[in-house]
């Protein structure tokens, strides 16, 4: 009996270890094929310090972009900024503060920006964090659902004109699978009546999703296209505020994608010929991707984004 037991575990082993490299496969497929250039184009990556973001400035700056990384720790960015200048020899990469958090820092910083610079040709909404401790950004939102969603709401509203201006142009937001688990609680968006970190997320990731469908709508009649990614699951910073996911993600991290693999969807639809007139669409591994029934809701895209505007006392038509 114990012999047959080992011999069954050990082929299950064996078999787990044989399948490894396929799955490594499937996790990092969706390579961006594009061999498009960037030359005299500006991108503005949010979060762009570490992981994804990191990656996905590698890439453009890679192609010749002028590469603005919005972050909110200016020392993490310079670092990253010179790692970037060092490799791609892409002089420009300009590092500005911005934090999410924080509707003073966005307005201040999108103010800045349309001082500064000539235009906007691609803007890449990617920063995040997920399960944080129930905590409220400065002007009072639950962080998952103020940073994802309502920072980059207003950061958004602020350079669109700017973004029209510099057209044709892309905004590419940086959702996740995890809408596929969200709500949107308009009876309690804040979630202050109860709190579950991720629940929290998912509904922010869902708004992501949301805001795309409804923008590209109201984008129909303009050179600016919008779509939302799934970047894959990806072995990055992101879990640090978990241990119990920081565990998970360093005990899988040989199946997860790599941070240059997880850019690869976001740099596709920011620079793929194809997609010139592709908008409000859901991509993950560089192709169309499956939008659960909550996210391609018309209503409740339209509510979310009059109860955001409510929210950030702005008129946004
Ligand atoms: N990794 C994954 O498997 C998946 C990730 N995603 C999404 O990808 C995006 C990038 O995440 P990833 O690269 O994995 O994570 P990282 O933690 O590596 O990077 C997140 C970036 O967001 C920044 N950030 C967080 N909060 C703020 C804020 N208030 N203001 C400005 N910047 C902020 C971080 O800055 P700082 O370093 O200062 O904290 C960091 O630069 C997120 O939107 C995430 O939800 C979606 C699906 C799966
Ligand atoms: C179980 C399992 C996986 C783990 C997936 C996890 C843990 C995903 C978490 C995703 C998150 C947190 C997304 C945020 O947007 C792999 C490695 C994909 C493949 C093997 C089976």
């Amino acid at each position: 009996m114990v012999v047959l037991l080992l011999t069954v575990t050990g082929l299950c082993v064996i078999a787990s270890l044989l399948l490894i490299p396929y799955i490594r496969r499937y996790a990092a497929a969706g390579v961006c094929t594009s061999s498009a250039r960037l030359d005299g184009k500006t991108v503005l990556i949010t979060g762009a310090n570490s992981g994804i973001g990191k990656e996905t400035a590698w890439e453009l700056a890679a192609r010749g972009a002028r590469v603005i990384m919005a972050c909110r720790d200016l020392v993490k960015a310079e670092t990253a900024a010179q790692e970037i200048r060092a490799d791609t020899g892409n002089e420009q990469i300009i590092v500005r503060k911005l934090d999410l958090a924080d509707t003073k820092s966005v307005r201040q910083f999108a103010e800045n920006i349309m001082k500064e610079e000539k235009m906007i040709n691609i803007l890449i909404n990617n920063a995040g964090m997920i399960m944080l401790p129930y905590t409220k950004t400065v002007d009072g939102f639950e962080i998952h659902f103020g940073v994802h969603h309502l920072g980059h709401f207003l950061l958004t509203h602020l350079l669109l004109d700017f973004i029209k201006k510099s057209s044709p142009a892309r905004i590419i937001n940086v959702s996740s699978f995890a809408h596929n688990f969200g709500r949107i609680n308009f009876k309690d968006l804040q979630s202050e009546k109860s709190y579950s970190a991720g629940l929290a997320y998912c509904q922010s990731k869902l708004a992501n999703v949301l805001f795309t469908r409804e923008l590209a709508k109201r984008l129909q009649e303009t050179k600016v296209i919008v779509n939302s990614v799934h970047p894959g699951t990806v072995f990055t910073e992101i879990t640090r505020h978990s241990s119990a996911l920081t565990l998970v993600w360093k005990g899988l991290s040989f199946l997860l994608k790599t941070p240059r693999e997880g850019a690869q969807t976001s740099v596709h639809c920011a620079v793929a010929e194809e997609l010139q007139e592709i908008s409000g669409k859901h991509f993950s591994d560089c192709t169309p991707a499956f939008v659960a029934p909550q996210g391609r809701n018309d209503e409740t895209a339209r509510k979310l984004w009059d109860v955001s505007c409510n929210l950030l006392g702005i008129q946004w038509d």
